[in-house]
């Protein structure tokens, strides 16, 4: 439905028909439906406003109209919610009717509740009404002897008109207009006056061509006259596999952007969709704070393993050859909050390589359709930022063992997976590791268990390094735990998992935060919050408890025996 047959639905409100129109003065309406006509929404909404600006307040004429209709309105509360698109809210009557009332009036809009039970005749406000009409019904009232000063345009004075300029702001730049002594519609043209008198063609294309030429410009026109120095074209440099030329670029964006632009036009990338290769660079590649090996506590052996298996060798390829060539993927498996992502993340990082992490359940969610091709697009562009490292979290949700029930999009993305994979760092002097970490390790597909040749069972810490992981929080908080009450707090959260002791630390430090009077909470001082102390540990012990049940343990012990590598 075009707008102005929008505009000409009529409302029965309790049996009276309404029509927004109505609320409208001639002028103004005529006006308003050429330009819904003649040109799009954005122009039509500017003249209205224009229009709007120019015939408030409300003449005498539609007043009456105005005011039937809106005591209607209110008397059915329902149907005054109907106002939904931007050019109902342009016409709300409640708006226009604010519009047109003195300031005087708003006190008792707000006694009687709003317009609902407002009526003239119940006002007690020094409106310039007089007084013989104020008793009268609404229907009866003679305009004539209403307030002039603020309902007949006619009667506005230089100063009213004066203000009425100031208030008057044409949008996108819209040549200033000159107000003539009576209140003129924004258009130059002289307007014509009715509706009747824009039937004749050449009339009605002379005002549509006016309307449009005053207030209509293009994107380009705009952008020219708000920024003079801007690019003159809008993005026609533009390579089949470039990303968008913003032309407001300034020099620095510009060199940015070039460098993007020459990774972009990599032969690896060539058959690849842009708009995947953005994202991967914006959401998946990672670019948090490096993490040192110190970061973990505890799982030594853990490691070491991956020290030797991986980190070497992707710091020293041309030693680490033939048979010491690295494997392609790793899979670390444990119970959830272990430190497994944190172990890829330092793996990135000790071997100076781009992070790419991405979980496996968003790619059969979040992209399910163009899972395969993001896949692909992912290892593509790993490939053009070697050394790389692919950390897939929840990789069992992957590569799950094949089933009749199986998804046929999961089934491509975990074919294409495994293509990939095999074609993964299949060139000598390809440096790129595969790490998949998983909470499940018995619902891995047997070929993806082929695949990660190294399987790390990541425990929950012992009591040194839940000891370990304390200290490191603590060390940037006012504390005053000793070592050994560190230790202590440590041996009392057995079978708590690395995230659950820095949730527990977490806690406690809200200790010393709740003894803060509520009342000086607003203002007291970083430094008079007190320190975190045992206590606040006894406390959070009491609150946190351990997320890995015991049963689960078991199930990865087991695992761990049948295929994990030992050490
Ligand atoms: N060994 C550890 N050393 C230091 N911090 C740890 C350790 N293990 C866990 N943490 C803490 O727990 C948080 C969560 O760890 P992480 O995300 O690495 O666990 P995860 O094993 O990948 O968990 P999930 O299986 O649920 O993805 C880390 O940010 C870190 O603060």
């Amino acid at each position: 439905m075009n707008e102005i047959e929008e505009l000409d639905v009529t409302f029965n409100v309790n049996n009276i028909p309404i029509n927004p129109h109505s609320l409208f003065n001639n002028q103004a309406l005529c006006q308003y439906k050429i330009t819904t006509q003649s040109s799009s929404n954005i122009t039509s909404l500017l003249t209205l406003d224009a229009v709007w600006n120019v015939n408030e307040p409300v003449d005498n004429k539609n007043f009456d109209l105005l005011l039937n209709s809106l005591n209607a309105i209110n008397h059915n509360s329902n149907n005054s919610k109907t106002w939904t698109s931007s050019l109902w809210d342009q016409i709300d009557p409640v708006a226009l009717f604010k519009k047109s009332l003195p300031e005087s009036a708003e006190c008792c809009l707000v006694k009687y509740k709003g317009l609902d039970g407002f009526v003239l005749d119940k006002c007690s406000c020094t409106l310039e009404i007089h007084e013989s009409n104020k008793h009268r019904p609404i229907e009866n009232i003679d305009r004539q002897q209403t307030s002039t000063k603020y309902l007949n345009p006619e009667s506005y004075d230089n100063q009213s008109k004066l203000a009425e300029e100031q208030r008057f702001k044409p949008k996108f730049n819209r040549p200033k207009l000159t107000r003539t002594t009576t209140l003129q519609p924004v258009i130059n043209s002289t307007p014509p006056n009715t509706e009747t008198d824009l039937e004749s063609d050449e009339e009605l294309k002379q005002h549509k061509h006016n309307v449009a030429k005053i207030t209509f410009k293009t994107a380009k026109e705009q952008l020219l006259a708000s920024n003079p120095g801007a690019k003159r074209t809008l993005g026609a440099s533009r390579k089949a596999q470039g990303k968008f030329v913003s032309p407001m670029l300034g020099v620095q964006d510009k060199q940015e952007q070039q460098v993007t632009e020459t990774e972009l036009t990599d032969e690896r990338l060539k058959h690849i969709d842009p708009k995947m290769i953005e994202l991967i660079e914006s959401e998946i590649i990672d670019k948090g704070t490096p993490i040192g090996w110190d970061d973990i506590a505890g799982l030594q052996m853990a490691k070491s393993v991956i020290q030797e298996a991986v980190v070497w060798p992707l710091l020293r390829p041309d030693i680490f050859t033939g048979l010491r060539r690295p494997p392609k993927g790793i899979l670390l498996f444990g119970p959830p909050g272990t430190g497994k992502t944190l172990i890829g993340k330092c793996v990135a990082a000790q071997c100076n390589a781009t992070f790419f992490s991405i979980s496996a359940s968003s790619l059969t969610s979040k992209w399910l359709g163009d899972g395969e091709k993001m896949v692909r697009a992912l290892f593509a562009v790993a490939r053009c930022h070697q050394p790389a490292v692919i950390f897939i979290d929840e990789i069992d949700s992957l590569l799950t063992q094949r089933s009749d029930t199986e998804h046929e999009a999961t089934r491509r993305i975990k074919t294409e997976f495994l293509v990939q994979f095999d074609g993964a760092a299949t060139e000598e002097e390809d440096r790129l590791l595969i790490v998949g970490a998983t909470n499940r390790p018995q619902e891995l597909d047997e070929a993806a268990r082929r695949r990660l040749v190294k399987r790390l069972y990541i425990p929950l810490p012992d009591a040194d390094a839940r000891k370990q992981i304390i200290t490191n929080l603590l060390r940037n908080e006012k504390h005053e735990v000793s070592d050994s009450e560190a230790e202590e707090v440590g041996r009392l959260c057995a079978g708590y998992s690395g995230a659950d002791v820095r949730a527990l630390c977490a806690e406690a430090a809200m200790g010393p935060v709740r003894c803060v009077p509520l009342h000086r909470m607003a203002a007291i001082a970083t430094d008079q919050v007190r320190p975190v102390n045992m206590q606040d540990f006894r406390n959070a012990l009491q609150r946190v408890r351990p997320s890995v049940s015991q049963n689960d343990l078991g199930q990865y012990v087991k695992w761990n025996e049948t295929y994990g590598q030992g050490f």
